[in-house]
This record gives structure tokens, C-alpha cells and sequence, in this order.
């Protein structure tokens, strides 16, 4: 059995990073740039009012007289007026600013009179609410380096500039395979014996925040031949596959063994933790595939710790590593020494609360986890106020 650190690196050097995808602007949110972002033009491309006002050259004006409003230019005017020595534009937010002119007065600082313009703004300075061309971003800047995930802001600055494709890194296909006979699913009466099929939608939930759409979910019984079926099928069309249930010691546990008859090598299978210890993980070529032990907290906690990392790095995600912390503990805590365990917590972001119902069966505590606290396997007491590993899942 290998520890908690020793998998992930096994895992990290083992994810590859896929080739970069031209994407549409609007389908690359959330994505990370896979390359360099130059301005093809000045951003502002001209020169621009900031403000609602009146527009003047500042040096010729004796700051005494008042001005004589000349003309008026408003956003997406597309003929540039000139000013003479003397003369104010009527101005609006965005507009191109006249020749002659440098700066703008806001309307609320002016009076005016006969189309006489009396400037109010003792803090008036020559260019003040004009926007320089290329102030934001000069013509051939780089204006994001790869690297960057899109934010909203990302997304909407390379509109800004123009684009309309980028290149990213493109998410994986993820295929689920859920495992087991008992298993029915949500909507359709329940039989004796039988438990309704959740861990396909606690996964799905989960990659929702990556933006991963491209999700097939397949479920097989007990049954080798079945299983082999499913996950070759799975297998074809996924670059992640996450299978759950029998990856374990029993009778009906098929998974480990379905796979390798797959064509899937083995990377690990057992952790020294707690939930997952049966945490099966295996490599075909690109591809990367967890048997996920089939308790829906061990699920949903190995897809936390192995899955999205594994994600992240293929996805190229930057500051994965924020959503861990160390926080203070607010009780006292005692495990046996001998496995990492990973506890369903609650946060503030100041300290941290282990809740009860720790049991892999028990989703109802996960329910209102915000964040999950990896202990280490060597210990086996913390005192409240200690400082903890803190892995954040939302
Ligand atoms: N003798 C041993 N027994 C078990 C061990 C062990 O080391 N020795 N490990 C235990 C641990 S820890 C876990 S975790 C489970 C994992 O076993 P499997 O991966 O083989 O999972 P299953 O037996 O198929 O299922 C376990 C449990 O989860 C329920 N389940 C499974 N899939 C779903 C689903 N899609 N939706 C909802 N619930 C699901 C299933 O009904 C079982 O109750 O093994 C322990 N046993
Ligand atoms: O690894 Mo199991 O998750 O403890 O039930």
C-alpha cells in the first residue's frame, strides 16, 4: 500500500497535457490560455472622453474666461471636429475627443449660460477624464500571458480587443461507469435490497465547476463480461475515466481485474487512507482511470483529493493549491495512527470544524461540508487550536 503523497505523484507523472484547441470565445471561460495574447491594436484605439461633460484645450484656456460651446460629439461619432483656442465640445462617455482638444470637465463642475461654458473644477489639470490611446493596452502589448485562466474579466478583455477564438486548454471527456447490482436508478420504484444510483450525480456535480460537458455515464452489474463491455466502451471515448464501486476484496469485485483486461496498467490500487483505501488508479496511453471505492463518501472524497488534481493539471489550472490551507482545529481530535485520513469538515476560513457522521456510507455530513481536513497517517491526536491541512471544495 503506497501513501497519500506517493499516488499523487504517481498520478502527476502520468497526466499528460493535451494538445491546445481553438475555442470560441464564449466556450472558453474557465479555461487556461495555452498561449501568449498580443493587442493587435491600441487599446483605446483613440483618444476617448471619460467622463459626461465638455471638452477644451487646456493650455489656451486663461482659466478666468469662459468657453464658447462650439459643437457636440458623441459616442461612436466617427468624424474627429477641431477645436479652435476659445472653444469647448459638448462631450459625452466614450466619445472621441475633438483635434484641439486635451481636456475634459465633468457637466456636475460647469455652468452655463448662452452656450458659455464657465469651468467650476479647481482641480482641473490638462488631461484630466480623457482616456490616452493605449492607455489600457498598447498595439502588439502582450495583453494576457499563457497561462491565465479566463475569468469573466479575461474573457471580456479579449472581446474587447477583438477576438472571438482563443486558444486553451481543452477539457477532458470524462466517462463514468458505475458498478453493482444493487443499484437503481432515482425516479424508478425500489425493490428489496436495491439503494438508489447517487454516485454518478455527486460526479457529475463535481466536474460541473470545470466546465466539463462532455460527461457519459454507463452502469453495469456484477458481472465481468458486462463490465469489460462498459468501460472498453467507456474507454473509447473518454480521456478521464472514473469508475465506481468494486474496486475492493470481495467476491464481486471485478473492476481492477475488468480493467486490466482492457488494456489499463495499473498505477496504484490501495491508499494508506481513510475514506478510499481500495482507490484503484491505472494509465492507457493518454488516458487516466480511477476505480473509485464505491461508498459515496469515498467517491466524492477521492475525486476531491486524486481526480481534481489530476484535472487541474491536465487542464493547465493555475492556484489549484489556494483551495488548500492550514487552519486552526476547533475541538480536540483523535484517530489511530497508521492512515491519512480525510475528514468532512466545515470552514469560516478562520477555523475548522470536523463534523460527525465520518462513515464512507454517510453523504448527509458531506451534505454540508464546505472543505475536507487531511490528517496525517503517523499521528494520532490533535489538541483544538492546532493547525490543519484544510482542502477546500467550495
Ligand atoms: N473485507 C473488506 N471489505 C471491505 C474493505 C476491505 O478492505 N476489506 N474495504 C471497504 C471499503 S473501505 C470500501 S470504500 C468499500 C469499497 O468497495 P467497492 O469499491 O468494492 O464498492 P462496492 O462494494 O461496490 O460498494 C460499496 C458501497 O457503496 C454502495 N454503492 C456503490 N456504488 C454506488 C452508487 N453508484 N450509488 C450509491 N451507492 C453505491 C454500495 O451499495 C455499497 O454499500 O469496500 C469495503 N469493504
Ligand atoms: O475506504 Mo472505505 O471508503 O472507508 O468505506
Amino acid at each position: 500500500m503506497i501513501d497519500v503523497s506517493t499516488a499523487l505523484h504517481i498520478l502527476q507523472s502520468n497526466t499528460s497535457v493535451p494538445a491546445p484547441a481553438m475555442l470560441p470565445l464564449q466556450e472558453a471561460t474557465g479555461f487556461t490560455l495555452a498561449a501568449d495574447v498580443k493587442a493587435p491594436r491600441n487599446m483605446p484605439a483613440f483618444r476617448q472622453s471619460a467622463m459626461d461633460g465638455y471638452a477644451f484645450d487646456y493650455a489656451a484656456w486663461d482659466k478666468i474666461s469662459p468657453l464658447q460651446i462650439a459643437s457636440e460629439v458623441a459616442a461612436g461619432a466617427t468624424k474627429v471636429m477641431s477645436l479652435l483656442a476659445g472653444q469647448a465640445a459638448r462631450i459625452f462617455t466614450g466619445a472621441p475627443m475633438p483635434e484641439g482638444a486635451d481636456t475634459v470637465v465633468m457637466q456636475e463642475k460647469t455652468s452655463v449660460t448662452d452656450k458659455q461654458l464657465h469651468v467650476l473644477d479647481t482641480a482641473l489639470q490638462a488631461g484630466s477624464n480623457v482616456r490616452p490611446i493605449g492607455s489600457e493596452i498598447g498595439a502588439d502589448e502582450l495583453a494576457l500571458p499563457a497561462g491565465t485562466l479566463l475569468t469573466p474579466a479575461a474573457t471580456g478583455l479579449l472581446a474587447a480587443l477583438g477576438f472571438t477564438n482563443v486558444a486553451v486548454y481543452p477539457p477532458p471527456r470524462v466517462s463514468i461507469v458505475v458498478t453493482g447490482n444493487e443499484l437503481q436508478t432515482p425516479g424508478l420504484p425500489l425493490a428489496p435490497g436495491q439503494v438508489y444510483e447517487s454516485n454518478s450525480w455527486s460526479l457529475r456535480a463535481a466536474l460541473e465547476p470545470w466546465r466539463i460537458k462532455e460527461v457519459t455515464v454507463r452502469h453495469a452489474p456484477d458481472d465481468p463480461q458486462q463490465i469489460v463491455a462498459a468501460l472498453a466502451a467507456a474507454l473509447e471515448e473518454a480521456d478521464i475515466l472514473l469508475v465506481t464501486g468494486g474496486v475492493s476484496v470481495g467476491d464481486y469485485d471485478y473492476v481492477a481485474q475488468s480493467l486490466t483486461a482492457c488494456g489499463v496498467e495499473t498505477l496504484f490500487h490501495r491508499i494508506r487512507q481513510k475514506p478510499g483505501k481500495p482507490l484503484f488508479a491505472g494509465r492507457k496511453e493518454d488516458k487516466i482511470v480511477f476505480g473509485l471505492p464505491g461508498n459515496p463518501s469515498s467517491v466524492l472524497t477521492c475525486f476531491y483529493e486524486y481526480v481534481r488534481p489530476v484535472i487541474a493539471w491536465r487542464m493547465q489550472h493555475p492556484g489549484h493549491d489556494s483551495s488548500i490551507r492550514k487552519l486552526p482545529l476547533t475541538h480536540d481530535h483523535e484517530k489511530p495512527p497508521g492512515l491519512t485520513h480525510f475528514l468532512k469538515a466545515r470552514s469560516d476560513g478562520q477555523e475548522v470544524t470536523l463534523l460527525t457522521g465520518q462513515e464512507s456510507y454517510k453523504l448527509n455530513t458531506f451534505a454540508l461540508a464546505n472543505c475536507l481536513v487531511a490528517l496525517d497517517a503517523d499521528r494520532g491526536q490533535w489538541k483544538a487550536g492546532e493547525e490543519v491541512a484544510v482542502h477546500f471544495i467550495s
